[in-house]
């Protein structure tokens, strides 16, 4: 991922202020002040938001310009899970990920029931979505995203309603996860978990490291 002087200007307020970076690591945490501009970074990345100057690339592509090659390299879980479940049932929810793949029905089957047992909801896989917690519902839709193995999962503030086992069961995921993940998160022990952390304070990107010293020295300000 590459940034070149990248802004978001909406209008009454700028989001984000000439941000340039290259991130290669494999886990990369983003935190930051409510407002400072987080999940506007992160909807950048696929292409949810365009800079109003500036440009970055994705995996070699433009979000903006090539948004619909990008999004099928590029899983993004929302904050708000109700946004983003689209079928009745937990099962289907996940499937639907699988459309137009020409998987065959049993190898969708295997690989939704593999992917629910892994993150805590096999036991649901019948149930009508509308019926899950909202913390199950957050597990739902980030089971439908990696269902579909993108190369990239950028993830908005993913376990807000989690408790935590279910925290603890998604950072071990996060861990293991082969494929490039972006977190905003402002839970700071998962930031810690990642390879690199990078700290937005008022729309701009004031620091970039290592995970511990960055998180370290944002907790210092408010001690
Ligand atoms: N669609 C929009 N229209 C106008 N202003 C917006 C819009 N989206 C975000 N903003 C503003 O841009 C700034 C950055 O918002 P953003 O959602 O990126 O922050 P954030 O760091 O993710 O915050 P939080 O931690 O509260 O989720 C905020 O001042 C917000 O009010």
């Amino acid at each position: 991922m590459v940034l070149n002087g990248v802004s978001v200007d909406y209008g009454n307020r700028l989001a984000l202020e000439n941000v340039s970076t290259r991130l290669d690591a494999h886990r990369i945490a983003v935190i930051g002040a409510n407002g400072s501009g987080k999940s506007t970074f992160a909807r950048l990345l696929n292409g949810l938001e365009a800079p109003t100057s500036g440009s970055l690339s994705v995996h070699g592509l433009d979000p903006v310009r090539q948004g619909k090659q990008l999004r099928r390299h590029v899983g993004f879980v929302f904050t708000n899970p109700d946004a983003q479940i689209v079928m009745p049932t937990v099962a289907e929810d996940v499937a639907f990920s699988l459309r137009g793949r020409g998987l065959s029905k049993s190898e969708i089957a295997g690989r939704v029931a593999s992917v629910l047992a892994q993150n805590g909801l096999g036991d649901h896989a019948d149930a009508p979505a509308h019926t899950l917690s909202g913390g199950q519902k957050q597990l739902l839709a980030l089971c439908s995203v990696l269902v579909g193995e993108p190369d990239l999962l950028v993830a908005d503030e993913p376990t807000t309603l989690l408790d935590a086992a279910n925290t603890r069961r998604i950072a071990d995921l996060f861990s293991a996860l082969e494929q490039q993940i972006v977190l905003v998160t402002h839970n700071l022990r998962l930031a810690e978990r990642c390879d690199i952390a990078l700290r937005f304070d008022g729309g701009r990107l004031v620091e970039q490291g290592d995970p511990v010293d960055v998180v370290g020295r944002y907790e210092r300000e408010f001690a």
